[in-house]
């Protein structure tokens, strides 16, 4: 399997550092504007080959006709946050830069899927379908996937359980307006309360909870200046899931076309993901609470689209 991974700063880097040391691929390429700066990454990366586990990966600093036949292309290029600038201050400045990555990677790599990092996600994500012929399931966004880890981990403190022992996501967007299902939520099987209850735990404050979620990337971002450990194990999750053909159920941006009445907008829900990519939306029964949670994310993105 070939990897490239365009844009190589500390998200980039990072999920190249899990496909160096954890995956099966065979080949990675690193495409980054600042050419010497992925060329330092990788050489510094194929320093770690004759001591890890790795499969001894190619492994490319170049420009996209290095990416020719790409499986899977990861995007993670474009502007930054700035302290104080939220992920949705970048729409205009990522739109301009993703619409032009967009068409060389599907120049070199019309049958890959694509994986979309690259802030306001979802929206940017919906940016480079309409700029391009990707079908919906193949140019997805990593989502809400790194929402619904912070959410497990901050479970999993409050019920001292292992967060792969709860069931969960966080849903519609990453960012101010993503909500928690907590219908859908299990810690070992029981819903969240009962649980609590039955082990002696004080019950969940379910908007603190929302709250801690929402700003856990901002608490990072405040004292290291970027995000990049979480995100990349992310990516890396989704990858592992189309390289087996899992069926896996991840919270991913994807482009709706009338599920939970939505249509022509690219929002995070829980899909089923396999070797094509997002292979299936699947179906839930939100609570009107819920429901109304999903639209106040609709209407957000939908805001953000207008800015586009
Ligand atoms: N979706 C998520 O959950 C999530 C989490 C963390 C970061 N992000 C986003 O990922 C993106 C990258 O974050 P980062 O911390 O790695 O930023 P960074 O500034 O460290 O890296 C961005 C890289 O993109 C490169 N770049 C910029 N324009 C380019 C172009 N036209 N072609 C090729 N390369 C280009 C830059 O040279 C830089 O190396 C940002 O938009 C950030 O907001 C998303």
């Amino acid at each position: 399997m070939k990897v490239s991974v365009i844009g190589m700063g500390a998200v980039g880097t990072e999920i190249v550092g899990f496909l160096v040391h954890m995956s099966e691929v065979t080949e990675i390429v690193a495409v980054d504007k600042a050419r010497a700066k992925a060329e330092a990454e990788i050489w510094d990366f194929s320093h770690t080959t004759p001591f890890t586990y790795a499969k001894n990966p190619l492994l490319i600093a170049g420009d996209y006709a290095d990416t020719a036949g790409s499986n899977i292309v990861v995007i993670t290029a474009g502007a930054q946050l700035q302290q104080g600038q939220t992920r949705d201050d970048l729409v205009r400045v990522n739109s301009a830069i993703l619409r032009e990555i967009i068409q060389q990677v599907e120049r070199y790599s019309p049958g890959a899927i694509v994986i979309n990092v690259t802030n306001p996600v979802d929206v940017m994500t919906q940016v480079m379908l309409m700029a391009s012929s990707y079908p919906a399931g193949k140019l997805i966004s990593a989502g809400t996937l790194i929402d619904t880890a912070r959410f497990l981990r901050i479970l999993s403190d409050h019920v001292k359980i292992d967060p792969k022992n709860i069931y969960g996501y966080m849903l519609g967007d990453h960012g101010a307006t993503g909500f928690i299902p907590w219908s859908l939520c299990k810690v070992c099987g029981l819903d969240v309360d009962s649980y609590c209850r039955l082990n002696g735990l004080p019950p969940i404050d379910r908007e603190a909870v929302r709250q801690q979620t929402l700003e856990a990337g901002f608490r990072i971002f405040e004292r290291k200046g970027n995000t990049n450990h979480g995100i990349a194990a992310s990516v890396f999750r989704i990858i592992r899931a189309i390289e087996g053909n899992e069926q896996s159920i991840l919270p991913l941006g994807v482009m709706l076309k009338g599920e939970y009445g939505v249509n022509g907008l690219v929002m995070s829900v829980p899909c089923v993901v396999g070797r094509n990519g997002v292979e299936r939306v699947l179906s839930y029964e939100f609570s009107d609470e819920e429901m109304a949670g999903f639209r106040r994310s609709e209407s957000h993105l939908r805001e953000l689209l207008a800015l586009t």
